[in-house]
């Protein structure tokens, strides 16, 4: 349907400019006027159904396009209105100039890495730097009332070319590298419009105002109607099936993305270079401007990343301790027993000192569970884990929840009799808490302790010191619990 209204409209232009060849101008104005502002307006309608970022994308595409139509009506205005025989006024070639600064601004911005409001301020003094950098460029060519010579409208020629094959590259590229379908189609727009622009602007400028038909009114109008109504047709719709299927690298996405930010920064020094030979201070200022935007934007663009860096660090370190704490009583789990068993049996092994083991099993503990309700058996694992914690003295020992309502103790450096010290000391604790336990002999909590200490040697392992503490245990939960008992 839009395409058929925009062939319509530019049959409608060509028909009109025929029928009326004493009005062709002021009827080929009405046209090039309308489909730029038509486009302006499918922007805007974009963005509304869009959303957030790429709205923020589409709006700068709308200005661009507000700024070209001006450029237009500046040229209306002149040649209808105040005689213009002038092919290159000031104002109309500033306003069709400054018409790449918001798409540029959108290039480095839009889903780029400048979310911070400091980042984007930066970004938004580079994009008025470079529109001010283009205006003083230009009226270095031309005045108000046009060009001085004709190479002067020549190189503000150029000057267009080069704008257009930068917004073409620029935004093509920000296409090839947009993972999100929202960005990939504001761009997809955007890099088929800046094409078709640039040929259309190349191909009018060069051969049509310069040599056939200087003045507007003539059938090759309709070139400069094409881009527009492409925009229109494109923003109209959906995004199509090639720009969906698009799938950009990562490497890619990262680079332009980190990238992206920088274009201003380039833009901007790229003008001040080529204002040097005509206003030299002004040029130095545009230098100096682009090398603090710049140098600004990768400090902050550290910072933010060195930012990042820390909260993965601290996610991970947050991570990692819970990996290995138990969820219940908040001591370390088996996972960090197994560990800190590795590693100390090995320091063991090469400073030959003794390691011990403390298997320490709650009382009857089934049966608590049953009287009690599980939820009190938890607050009693609870409750026992942090006396055992607390009776733990060294800071080289390590306490683990070794699985139900069994703990381990590993004690570096420590024999047999240390050991069994320490075990009646937590032995003697769990029973002082008092914890009520009607169906216990004592009618309260108590713990049974195996213990056993090792030196390793080459045919030993921590398994065996396990299970010699775990044979221990099982002697003194036989010989009537509320015990320790040693392995032989
Ligand atoms: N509330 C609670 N109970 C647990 C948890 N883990 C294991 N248990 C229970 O602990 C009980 C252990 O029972 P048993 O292995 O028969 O040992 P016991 O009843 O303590 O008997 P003895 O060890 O011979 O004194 C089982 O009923 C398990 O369901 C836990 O995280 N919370």
């Amino acid at each position: 349907m839009t395409v058929l209204l925009a062939i319509g409209f530019i049959l409608l232009h060509a028909v009109l400019i025929l029928l009326m060849p004493t009005h062709a101008m002021a009827a080929s104005y009405a046209f090039l006027v309308t489909a730029p502002l038509l486009a302006a307006a499918s922007a805007l309608r974009r963005g509304l159904i869009a959303g957030l970022s790429p709205a923020h994308g589409w709006s700068l595409a709308a200005l661009s396009l507000l700024l070209w139509t001006l450029g237009m009506i500046s040229s209306l205005r002149l040649d209808l209105f105040a005689g213009n025989s002038n092919e290159a006024p000031g104002e109309t070639m500033l306003l069709y100039i400054l018409y790449g600064v918001p798409i540029s601004y959108a290039v480095a911005t839009v889903g780029a890495e400048s979310s911070s409001r400091v980042q984007r301020g930066i970004d938004a003094i580079l994009a008025i730097s470079l529109g001010y950098l283009y205006f003083a460029l230009m009226f270095s060519w031309t005045t108000l009332h046009g060009a001085s010579s004709a190479r002067s409208a020549e190189m503000i020629t150029y000057m267009f070319d080069i704008e257009n094959a930068f917004l073409v590259v620029a935004t093509a590229i920000r296409l090839l590298a947009a993972d999100a379908l929202k960005t990939r189609h504001l761009f997809g727009v955007l890099t088929a419009f800046t094409m078709l622009y640039a040929l259309a602007a190349a191909y009018y400028n060069h051969h049509v105002a310069m040599d056939v038909a200087p003045n507007i009114g003539s059938l090759y109008d309709l070139i400069i109607d094409v881009p527009f109504l492409v925009f229109v047709i494109l923003a109209w719709r959906a995004p199509p099936r090639v720009v969906q299927g698009l799938n950009p690298s990562v490497a890619l996405v990262r680079f332009v993305r980190i990238g992206s930010p920088l274009l201003l920064a380039l833009s901007v020094l790229a003008i001040a270079l080529l204002l040097l030979r005509q206003r030299f201070s002004l040029g130095v200022a545009g230098v100096i401007l682009a090398v603090i935007g710049y140098g600004l934007r990768s400090i902050l663009s550290q910072v933010r990343q060195i930012e990042a860096q820390d909260v993965l660090r601290h996610d991970r370190t947050a991570l990692t301790e819970l990996a290995f704490r138990d969820d219940l009583t908040g001591v370390p789990n088996r996972r960090a027993f197994d560990a800190a068993m590795e590693r100390e049996w090995r320091i063991a092994q090469r400073t030959q000192r003794a390691i011990a083991l403390l298997l320490i099993d709650v009382d009857m503990f089934k049966l608590f569970n049953d009287r009690y309700g599980h939820p009190a058996g938890d607050a009693c694992l609870r409750e026992v884990a942090t006396v055992l914690r607390q009776a733990v003295q060294r800071p080289a020992d390590l306490l683990a929840r070794y699985g139900g309502e069994e703990f381990a103790l590993i004690l570096p450096d420590t024999p047999l009799a240390g050991a069994y010290e320490v075990a009646a000391r937590l032995c003697a604790s769990v029973r002082h808490i008092n914890l009520q336990h009607g169906d216990s002999p004592l009618g309260r909590v108590t713990v049974s302790i195996g213990v056993a200490s090792i030196v390793p040697t080459i045919d030993t392992t921590p398994q065996k010191l396990v299970a010699s503490a775990d044979r221990a245990l099982y002697e003194a939960k036989r010989n009537g619990r509320n015990r320790v008992e040693l392995a032989v």
